[in-house]
């Protein structure tokens, strides 16, 4: 599978944010969006994810199959909020996330011992610790298959264990053929990844 950009342009309250950004990811390939506050990393991750109408130029996947023949089909979106109703149960949470986003590899206990959080699926969301909800938020991205991974700050409120697990994560993610898109300020341990600095003249 491919993951195509170009061209793209991408604009916030009719301003323009960004233009002319341009790459092309194939299996197994990552790339991390770096920049300063306000440069349009989540706005880019969010018009990539079909979130944000772009402003112009294409955004695309190849390869894909019938199952994946768009970008909305084939991502993952992980952004800056975590997406969990903070009064049902991680379990019950993640529930709905495999149901809307389709069957993983792993199920919902399994995927929770990969987080760090075995155990701890009954408890409500919103009892949870910053870096915990981070890590529950980690798990939809093993309970249901998607080959593009777009992450907004994934590692924000993690500790450094967890840190080098997700790292692992990705990386597993992308040894199997997987895509992943990231923006972030932090290091996040990924070899042989492409950068894309927002924040400059992209022509
Ligand atoms: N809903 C909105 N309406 C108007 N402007 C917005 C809106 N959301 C974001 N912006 C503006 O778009 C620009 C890009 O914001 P964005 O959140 O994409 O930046 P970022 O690079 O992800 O920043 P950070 O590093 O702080 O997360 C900023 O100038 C921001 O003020």
């Amino acid at each position: 599978m491919r993951l195509i950009a170009e061209n793209l342009s991408g604009e916030r309250g009719g301003e323009a944010v960004f233009t002319g950004i341009g790459f092309a990811l194939e299996d197994g390939q990552s790339l991390v969006v770096t920049g300063p506050n306000g440069s349009g990393k989540s706005t880019l991750l969010r018009v990539i994810a079909g979130l944000l109408p772009h402003a112009s130029g294409r955004i695309m996947v190849e390869g894909g199959g019938e199952e994946f023949s768009t970008v909305a089909a084939a991502c993952h979106y992980l952004g800056h909020q975590n997406a969990m109703k903070a009064a049902l149960t991680v379990n019950e949470n993640l529930a709905f996330w495999r149901d809307f986003s389709g069957d993983g590899k792993l199920g919902i206990a399994d995927a929770l011992e990969e987080v760090g959080l075995g155990g701890l699926g009954h408890l409500p969301f919103g009892y949870l610790s910053t870096g915990q909800k981070r890590r529950a938020a980690i798990a939809k991205l093993l309970i249901s298959h998607r080959p593009v991974w777009l992450l907004d700050e994934p590692t924000s409120g993690l500790d450094k264990a967890s840190d080098v697990r997700f790292a692992d994560l990705m990386k597993a993610h992308c040894s199997a053929g997987g895509i992943i898109v990231a923006a972030t300020h932090l290091p996040l341990g990924l070899v042989g990844v492409k950068t894309l600095e927002m924040g400059r003249v992209h022509v």
